[in-house]
């Protein structure tokens, strides 16, 4: 034992000779360069190759330091008793990832490579526009030289990818609104945003589960479409038209779509929209896998005709100062694109245009009471792909309510019951709305609220079939009117055509006596 102690003492005494003599025959400019040399001949001979990927990319995050830590946070392989737990802001899940110079190894198509959560303090401050944090934190990937192509070319974008299909799963769905107008905040962001909670899914939605289905199966084809439509040259976008009278689920649509999906929501105020050019710079601050919405359109601007100029019904409870692109603009305006107002144009370019695509997988939604009011143009496929007509509770959409308030299935209900209901449902041309507000104030009592219900439904049917009476019996004197006056018209003009000729007679017989 107490050779070894000896033969170690002199050891460290021959290392503490060989440093001294080190520090006083080379300087440190020799020193740093020898040690550099050393470096080198290390990765030559070594079989691996080493990135560094800095939190902090001169004064810039780097974004891929982010995907690094997200992505390394869902791996199954994290094991250990010290995990560092992250809450990112508008985000309800706890993320956990590496802890300070830990290691993971991961395999990706059959490469292994290994992850290096490094971090060091930072010397001293150098000068820099904000504060850099105290410590520097980065993370070492080490690679095997021969898999270098394989971690370059694809495994750092499958890094990125799975990143952001995290932070979305983690983040809340946000809604945002345009509501500050064309200004933008101190980050030059033109939109506000809050967390969207809506609890609106297409299990809850009532309507034709057909249709339903059908409204599914296509936004999941979109979705997952991303291949299909680089394949055919079309931009990664899809439009849906919801159109029908108010409280028959249009809104409601839209947010089990965004909670379908998991997409955001941009809801955009066309009204505090000044221009096309303030419009395109919207569309640009929106995010990829997101709902762009404009509701109730016809009443946001006019969109009678991009031919005609202004006028028109449409326009009554809109904007005053919109005109057509077609029309000439009034002075002050830029044009067609850069105008000083929004038009119909400007709105289509938005919407199906080049700046369209800006980003991928967009959605766009407009709804609307009136669809008779709305250009054609407008409507057209590759603009608003699917029209969907959110009608009047139909029997199967008035068995969904029932089911979501009341917890009734359909053998819950007494047969006659049922049918007395089948029978009514539909003639009463009831919403949705007006049947969920009956089953809500009545819903700790499911027997009085579907009996209250089937007298709604008969006192509206009763009181459509009075309407419709009324309707048909207002257009037969409507028709007998406009027979009648058909008939006075050659009439009269034959007494006029009369009392000349008469006239003309009397001036001849004058004439010749
Ligand atoms: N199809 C539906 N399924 C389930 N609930 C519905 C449906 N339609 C309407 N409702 C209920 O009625 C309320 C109003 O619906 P919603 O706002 O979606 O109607 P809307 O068609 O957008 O009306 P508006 O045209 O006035 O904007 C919602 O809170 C929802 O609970
Ligand atoms: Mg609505």
């Amino acid at each position: 034992m107490k050779e070894i102690w000896t033969t170690m003492a002199s050891m460290m005494g021959v290392w503490a000779f060989c440093q001294s003599l080190l520090h006083t025959v080379f300087p440190p400019a020799l020193r740093y360069a020898s040690l550099k040399f050393l470096q080198r001949l290390h990765s030559w001979f070594s079989s691996y190759c080493y990135y560094d990927i800095t939190e902090i990319d001169g004064v810039n995050t780097n974004e891929l330091y982010n995907a690094v830590q997200l992505y390394l946070s869902s791996s199954a392989s994290i094991t250990g008793t010290r995990l560092s737990l992250t809450r990112g802001l508008n985000s309800s899940t706890i993320t956990y990832g590496l802890s300070n110079n830990d290691r993971l190894v991961d395999t990706y198509n059959g490469v292994t490579v290994e992850w290096e959560h490094v971090v060091t303090q930072r010397q001293s401050q150098t000068f820099s526009w904000r504060p850099l944090p105290e410590e520097k934190r980065g993370f070492i990937l080490r690679v095997k030289k021969k898999n270098r192509q394989v971690v370059l070319g694809s495994y750092l974008d499958f890094v990125m990818e799975k990143a952001n299909e995290i932070r979305r799963k983690n983040q809340d769905r946000l809604l945002y609104t345009n509501s500050r107008g064309g200004s933008m905040d101190s980050r030059g962001h033109p939109w506000e945003s809050v967390p969207f909670k809506h609890p609106s899914t297409f299990e809850t939605l009532a309507m034709d589960p057909e249709k339903k289905a059908e409204i599914m199966a296509d936004l999941l084809d979109f979705a997952n479409g991303e291949s299909f439509y680089q394949r055919t040259g079309r931009a990664w976008k899809r439009g849906y038209l919801l159109y029908g009278p108010p409280g028959t689920g249009k809104s409601s649509m839209i947010a089990a779509m965004a909670n379908y999906l998991g997409y955001d929501i941009y809801d955009l105020e066309l009204t505090e929209v000044n221009t096309n050019s303030e419009l395109r710079k919207l569309l640009m601050k929106t995010s990829s896998k997101s709902i762009i919405v404009i509701e109730d359109i016809d009443c946001s601007i006019n969109l009678t005709n991009r031919k005609k100029n202004g006028g028109g019904s449409a326009n009554s409870g809109g904007r005053k100062n919109n005109h057509d692109a077609a029309s000439p603009a009034p002075p002050g305006a830029n044009g067609e694109d850069g105008g000083s107002t929004i038009t119909l144009s400007g709105l289509l370019n938005f919407t199906d245009g080049l700046w369209s695509c800006c980003g991928s997988e967009k959605i766009f939604v407009f709804t609307t009471n009136h669809i008779e009011k709305l250009d054609p143009a407008l409507l057209r496929s590759g603009r608003m792909d699917m029209h969907i007509n959110m009608s009047y509770c139909s029997f199967s959409a008035f068995k969904i309510l029932l089911k979501n308030y009341l917890e009734y299935e359909d053998t819950d209900l007494e047969k006659p019951m049922l049918e007395e209901l089948e029978g009514v449902v539909e003639v009463a041309e009831m919403t949705p709305a007006d049947i969920s507000e009956v089953l809500i104030k009545n819903r700790r009592d499911k027997n009085k609220a579907v009996r209250e219900l089937l007298e709604a439904f008969k006192t509206r049917a009763e009181q459509n079939r009075a309407k419709k009476l009324l309707e048909s019996k207002r257009n037969e004197v409507e028709d007998e009117e406009q027979e009648k006056r058909a008939l006075d018209i050659p009439k009269d003009g034959f007494d006029q055509l009369e009392e000349t000729c008469n006239k003309c007679e009397e001036k001849d017989d004058e004439k010749i006596h």
